[in-house]
């Protein structure tokens, strides 16, 4: 068949808008519609070619919600006109990491997924013939995509399409980051480094967990207005001191915090992030990505006396038996997803969500493949973006 995508034909290009040939699906496959795709900073990364997974060309996109088009042989778990959250970590019962109780991170297609093909080492995309690579098993800036069964979540159709992408990336990753991994207790204090979607979600997951004091940190002072709105007792802004911003926390703190969180992907920030948890038992969690050979350092002095560094994949969260349940607590308003929206747009204007994200002025940019059906803006919040 032939769909609209944008093609990410090398790193540090803006993505250009074709019409490409798509296979599948074969066994164990499923063909989805993608209605909603948002732009999440790990899209940025590897456009950016930092990214070692990083294959070019291929159709990037991990953040969205969609409807089963069809399913190949053996696939029972979803049907044609299922609503479907993609999965960039897949769940698959079968696997030893799934079965181990102990991470969400399934391991059942993550080479192949690696390498930007599907399960049978080959890829469902083309364009004139020339191979496209898929991107971290979801290519979601292509408005119908081929994913493995194992790669796909089964949501409440009551999920608004032109919102619900936001589910498929940031706000499990940062509830879940506060709740799952690091499993702050009510009454702790918490520090979020990195404002933007996922350190919003981060926020929205400790005050969720009950935690008396959060702090948001970032260098953009524009953020502040929407995190105290999601719940930060504080804002903090790293350029107005000239201490570390470590030594900063300590002081207002009174010796640490009990959590903090890094949602940036700098490697400096992340020693930042260790070196304000409190001594004896403050704890780190990384969320944030860096490219190859960024590493991490600090003395291990500060993990001597206590300190627990920590990262997380998806906030830990199960994609197929979990995120529906989180689909459920949005829409029991446990928590709300229309603060991270800030623009929406038609998928020729993706190139905009990225310019919007690198200079810090956008959240979330929704990207919508059939306006006519959800890009209906007197029920949807934040900016629509023009030609
Ligand atoms: N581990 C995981 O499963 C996931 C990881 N990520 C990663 O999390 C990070 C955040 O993603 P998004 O929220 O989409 O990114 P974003 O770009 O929207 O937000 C990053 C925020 O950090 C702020 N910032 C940048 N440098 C800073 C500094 N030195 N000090 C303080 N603040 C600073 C920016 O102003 C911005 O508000 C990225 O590295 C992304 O790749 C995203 C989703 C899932
Ligand atoms: N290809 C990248 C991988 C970067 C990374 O850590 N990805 C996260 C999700 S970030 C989503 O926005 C992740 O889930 N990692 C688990 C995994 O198995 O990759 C690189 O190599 O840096």
């Amino acid at each position: 068949m032939k769909t609209r995508a944008a093609i990410a034909w090398e790193p540090n290009r803006p993505l250009e808008i074709e019409e490409v040939d798509l296979e599948g699906p074969k066994a164990g496959e499923v063909l989805v519609r993608i209605v909603t795709t948002s732009l999440c900073h790990t899209d940025l990364f590897t456009l950016s070619g930092r990214d070692p997974e990083g294959l070019f060309p291929c159709i990037l996109g991990h953040e969205a919600v969609g409807i089963v088009e069809d399913v190949g042989r053996g696939v029972t778990s979803v049907a044609p006109g299922d609503h479907v959250i993609p999965l960039y970590i897949p769940e698959d019962p079968n696997c030893d990491y799934i079965k181990s109780g102990k991470t969400n991170l399934c391991q059942t297609i993550r080479k192949t997924q690696g390498a930007g093909v599907m399960p049978d080492g080959t890829s469902r995309f083309s364009y004139k013939g020339r191979k496209l690579f898929h991107y971290m098993g979801t290519s979601t800036f292509s408005e119908y995509t081929v994913l493995p069964e194992i790669s796909v979540a089964k949501i409440n159709k009551e999920a608004p399409l032109a919102k619900a992408s936001i589910m498929g990336c940031a706000i499990p990753t940062g509830i879940g980051a506060v709740r799952n991994t690091a499993k702050v207790e009510p009454g702790s204090s918490v520090a979020v480094f990195g404002l933007g979607a996922v350190g919003m979600a981060a926020i929205q997951g400790a005050v969720l967990a009950g935690a008396s004091r959060i702090i948001g940190i970032d260098t953009n002072p524009t953020k502040f207005p929407l995190a105290r709105s999601l719940g930060a007792t504080d804002c903090v802004n790293p350029r107005d001191h000239a201490q570390p911003i470590q030594d900063v926390l300590i002081e207002m703190t009174n010796g640490g915090l009990d959590y903090t969180f890094e949602a940036i992907g700098n490697v400096n920030v992340m020693r930042a992030a260790l070196e304000a948890c409190h001594k004896g038992w403050g704890e780190c969690t990384i969320i944030g990505v860096a490219g190859d050979g960024e590493e991490i350092a600090t003395r291990p002095f500060q993990l001597v006396t206590g300190r627990v560094w920590r990262g997380t994949a998806f906030g830990g969260v199960r994609g197929r038996s979990q995120l529906p349940d989180m689909v459920e607590e949005w829409l029991r308003g446990d928590f709300d997803v229309d603060p991270y929206i800030t623009h929406h747009m038609e998928h020729e204007q993706i190139n905009t969500a990225f310019d919007l994200l690198h200079k810090g002025e956008s959240i979330r940019s929704v990207i919508h493949f059939d306006p006519r059906q959800t890009l209906k803006m007197e029920q949807l919040p934040g900016t629509l973006v023009t030609r």
